[in-house]
């Protein structure tokens, strides 16, 4: 086995071995080759005509897709309904058209390019379930998740998937889960400690959610102490903190301008950005561009693929010592499970792996803590109760708890929820993609191979059809007693194979959480 230091800048880690000896074919991996420069012209030239095409003629002439109601195309067909989409809250100015437009609209985005937004149920069961194999994650969504999250199970599809996925899943189980639950407590100390301190100041939680879960996922996910809440300097909670800068205002619009180059994503993740670093250098535009790759700078993902390597290292050694003294017990770790796992992952797909859990696992849950803490905020009589009901399970003396186990706070009615509630409002992932890889009906509507799908997930979760008058918030809507069953299902961890593997890994976590502030502190708007 051998896992060559991501050390130095131009070093990219080489795969020499699997851990186990074999490998898993997977066509994705071997695609991630170099770019060859020469390859620029040609594709220079083939952008250029392609857009004139697209832009002038396609959606207004050709599109078999021109028929379906959506947002004008407007004047500016050069970046189409593209402003509105970054200028508005996300999910937003998408609900707005499908309440004007109906469950099956087109949207113009830049340079011409056509999606569609199905949000009825049967549509979208086709899309994320049935047919999820002929309608997989766009590619240039697979090379913008690969660079922060590497080739994971979250960019993967099809038979690699499935198999990755298969591997996966026992580590995941929710007797895995709930036997993980202690390991939360150092880090829910640490959050109370830090809030505490806080009581009084403004934004006494700013940074903190996203600390407490990058803590608890780092624990949970490689038993890897990152210690953010209490030094949130340190080289991976800095990383990501820039990585998330990637999110806002202008660096989102600069990200997404570069990355929509085609093939940028695979030049910023290869040696040919490392050789030719000074170009980007010397412009604030490229900014986004040396946070994303880690060629060009030191910073971000060097830095955390650089931790991810050690980490690996670590899990690597420790499998060899377990290997000789079956002391499997102890490990409860996910990744330390993965190691075991007879089928065998390379080294390179173990790397993906502890990226995807870093990228995945922790700013979805710290947003789903802080919404929830959110509107908690807002309806005090309901942040009393929650307190009521779980503070009987918290023994406290001062800041130190005798936690209970997971199950003893799992059916607790105020706790559940407000979770789930927050989760449907403001799901942290609002939206995702999916490309039809064939022409086919869905819907009623002849959608051609390669359209990309816009899949609402926000708008779903939200929809009044679906929901009733009472679709923006009514958390009683999850009480047993309100005929639960009968709720709709959300799409907040998304539906089919590619749902979220670590959906109840993020629940129990959150629960974990919020039943711990709720005990300590009032939550009020300011
Ligand atoms: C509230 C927290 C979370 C939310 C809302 C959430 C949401 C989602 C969504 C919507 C997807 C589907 C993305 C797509 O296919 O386009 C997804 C996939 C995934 N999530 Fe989460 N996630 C959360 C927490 C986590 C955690 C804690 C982990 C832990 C490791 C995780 C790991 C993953 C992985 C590996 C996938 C890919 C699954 C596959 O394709 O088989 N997520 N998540």
């Amino acid at each position: 086995m051998l896992l060559q230091k991501w050390a130095d800048i131009g070093e990219p880690m080489i795969v020499e071995k699997s851990v186990n000896g074999a490998t898993l074919e997977c066509s994705e991996r071997e695609n991630k080759a170099i770019v060859v420069e020469g390859q620029l012209d040609t594709s220079c030239i083939r952008v250029v005509t392609l857009t004139a095409v697209y832009l002038l003629l396609y959606p207004f002439y050709l599109s078999p897709l021109r028929t379906l109601l959506g947002p004008p195309l407007g004047p500016n067909f050069l970046i189409g309904s593209f402003g509105d989409i970054l200028n508005g809250e996300a999910g937003i100015p998408q609900r707005e058209w499908v309440k004007k437009y109906g469950t099956a609209i087109r949207v113009v985005g830049p340079l011409g390019m056509e999606r569609v937004i199905f949000s009825g149920a049967e549509a979208l069961q086709k899309v994320l379930v049935a047919d999820w194999i002929s309608n997989p994650r766009p590619g240039f969504m697979r090379e913008t998740l690969g660079l922060v999250t590497g080739h994971g199970l979250l960019t993967v599809t099809g038979d690699c998937h499935k198999q990755m996925r298969k591997a996966m899943n026992p580590a995941f189980s929710l007797h895995n889960l709930t036997a993980q639950t202690d390991m939360y407590y150092d880090a829910i100390d640490g959050l109370l400690e830090i809030l505490n301190s806080r009581v009084g100041q403004s934004q006494v939680g700013q940074g903190s959610y996203e600390w407490i879960t990058l803590d608890i996922i780092c624990l949970t996910g490689l038993r890897y102490k990152a210690d953010s809440l209490y030094n949130p300097r340190n080289e991976l909670a800095e990383a990501y903190e820039e990585l998330i800068s990637l999110q806002t205002g202008r660096n989102l619009a600069r990200f997404i301008a570069i990355l929509s180059i085609p093939g940028m994503s695979s030049l910023l993740d290869s040696e040919f950005a490392w050789r030719h670093r000074s170009y980007v250098g010397f412009s604030s535009f490229f900014h986004p561009a040396k946070i994303i790759s880690p060629y060009i700078t030191h910073y971000t993902m060097h830095r955390i693929k650089t931790v991810s390597a050690s980490i690996l290292r670590e899990k690597m050694k420790e499998a060899e010592y377990l290997e000789s003294n079956e002391d499997t017990a102890a490990k409860k770790d996910i990744m330390s499970l993965l190691v075991l796992v007879p089928y065998a992952m390379s080294d390179t797909e173990m790397m993906d792996q502890v990226l995807t859990f870093l990228g995945a696992g922790h700013e979805t849950t710290a947003s789903g803590l802080a919404w929830t803490l959110w509107l908690l905020a807002k309806d005090p009589v309901s942040q009393q109760r929650l307190r009521e009901e779980v503070t009987p399970y918290l023994e406290v003396t001062c800041l130190v708890y005798e936690y209970p186990p997971y199950w003893r706070l799992e059916d607790k009615a105020d706790h559940h929820v407000f979770s789930q509630e927050s989760l449907r409002l403001y799901p942290p992932v609002p939206m995702t993609f999916r490309q039809a890889g064939t022409t086919d009906y869905v819907d009623g509507v002849l959608v051609p191979k390669r359209t990309l799908y816009y899949i609402p997930i926000r708008v779903v979760n939200t929809l009044k059809d679906v929901w009733g008058e009472d679709a923006e918030f009514n958390p009683s809507r999850w009480l047993p007693e309100s005929n639960f069953g009968a709720v709709p299902s959300t799409l907040t961890f998304l539906a089919g194979p590619h749902a979220c593997i670590g959906k109840t890994m993020a629940i129990i976590e959150m629960k974990a959480v919020i039943a711990a502030l709720i005990a300590n502190f009032d939550f009020a708007l300011l």
